[in-house]
């Protein structure tokens, strides 16, 4: 790993494989484990970069399949590149473009150069390839890309998801390859389906490429949560200990808890940010809806020990009364609340294995009928 990227473990736990580190990048240190909020378009919706710095968030992500379309990444570079375009000043990873072709264009074609796709915006058709997902997330500037992969769908057949894991290393060499930037990490991401073989060999072969840090892609697509706890058990320990471990799109109380005791370090997911818009407010390992009339006449704050402005300033029938008339206000407020509540959960987290604690104080987490689902 480059000077200026490196992953320090700070702990272990001695009863599971979670672990306690700092992941330094050019824009500021990581603590992990940490959850990473969602800015896709350059923003995390509803919320200023000065709130949500105050939700404690220290990553954040945006994609490149959505800024490539819109404004384009010519124009981001020309207002400074991510950071300064869109006014925020810690560390940022981008997406490479590949599962979001995938989840929101209709025509799209895949072949071994690229995926070609056309346009939500203006119908024209796109030609995404490796060498060009890493041209534009270097255009952007954010401090870690991601490789261009393909991600399978959930059910997909062994031979579907054999083709496309190997097509995701061949395509990880192609941007090895096309990277340029020295200030950014490129991570790579195992693939390999529900197929624990195929994702051992790849993340065997992947290892081997001794690349700045590691994702977990292919999961959190509608498979079962057993299923991406079996895939993140018996994937997670076999990538390099002495780099960061990335789960991709994964980002509730229950699902973090278990990837973190199979040695997960970071997290994204737009669970928290999406929910807030719809009027969900996500507290102490709980969902509420804050349309249910009994809200309607509760002063007490969302939680009494939550830090963040929404809880420090409002009650829950303020908030509950915003929400039911579809105030935007409800959804920054939200926002800042749930946001907070997640990066308040990897935090305590963190400071469980910092102390050994770990396996005690989130084990009931662990356990396969904990009954918080989420
Ligand atoms: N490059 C790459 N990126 C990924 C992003 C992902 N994001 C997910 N899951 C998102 C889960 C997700 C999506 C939407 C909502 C909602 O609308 O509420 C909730 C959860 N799985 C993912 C897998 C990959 C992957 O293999 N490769
Ligand atoms: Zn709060």
């Amino acid at each position: 790993m480059s000077a200026i990227f490196s992953f320090q473990s700070l702990a272990r736990c001695s009863q599971t494989k979670a672990r306690a580190g700092v992941f330094f990048t050019p824009h500021g240190p990581v603590e992990t484990p940490r959850f990473m909020p969602v800015g896709t378009l350059a923003n995390v919706k509803t919320v200023t970069p000065a709130q949500l710095q105050d939700t404690g968030a220290q990553m954040i992500l945006s994609n490149t399949y959505h800024l490539h379309l819109q404004p384009g990444e010519a124009i981001v570079a020309g207002g400074g590149g991510l950071h300064k375009f869109m006014g925020w000043n810690g560390p940022m990873l981008t997406d490479s473009g590949g599962f979001q072709v995938f989840s929101l264009s209709e025509m799209r074609k895949i072949s071994e150069e690229g995926v070609k796709f056309r346009s939500p915006h203006d119908g024209q058709i796109i030609n995404l390839t490796p060498e060009r997902s890493i041209e534009i997330q270097n255009t952007l500037g954010a401090d870690v890309i991601m490789a261009f992969d393909e991600c399978p769908p959930y059910p997909a057949t062994r031979q579907e998801v054999e083709a496309a894991t190997n097509r995701t290393y061949r395509w990880l060499e192609r941007c090895i390859m096309a990277h340029q930037r020295g200030d950014q990490a490129l991570f790579g991401i195992v693939q390999g389906g529900v197929y624990l073989d195929l994702r051992s060999q790849a993340a065997v072969a992947l290892a081997k490429l001794d690349l700045p840090g590691y994702a977990i892609g292919g999961v959190s697509v509608g498979e079962p949560p057993e299923l991406m706890a079996q895939i993140v058990k018996a994937t997670a320990p076999l990538l390099p200990p002495e780099k960061p471990r990335y789960l991709m799109g994964v980002g509730t109380y229950r699902e973090m808890a278990i990837a973190i005791a199979s040695g997960i370090d970071l997290f994204d997911c737009v669970i928290p940010t999406r929910w807030a818009r719809h009027g969900t407010a996500m507290v102490q390992g709980d969902r509420w809806n804050l349309k249910n009339a009994k809200f309607r006449e509760d002063f007490a704050p969302l939680d009494e020990t939550c830090p963040c402005y929404a809880c420090q300033n409002f009650s829950r029938a303020y908030i509950s009364h915003l929400v039911r008339s579809q105030e935007i206000l409800a959804y920054t407020l939200l926002s800042i609340h749930n946001i907070t509540e997640l990066i308040r959960f990897t935090q305590k987290i963190r400071e469980s294995i910092l102390s050994d604690r770990f396996a005690t104080e989130f084990g009931h987490w662990l356990e396969a009928d904990s009954e918080q689902r989420d």
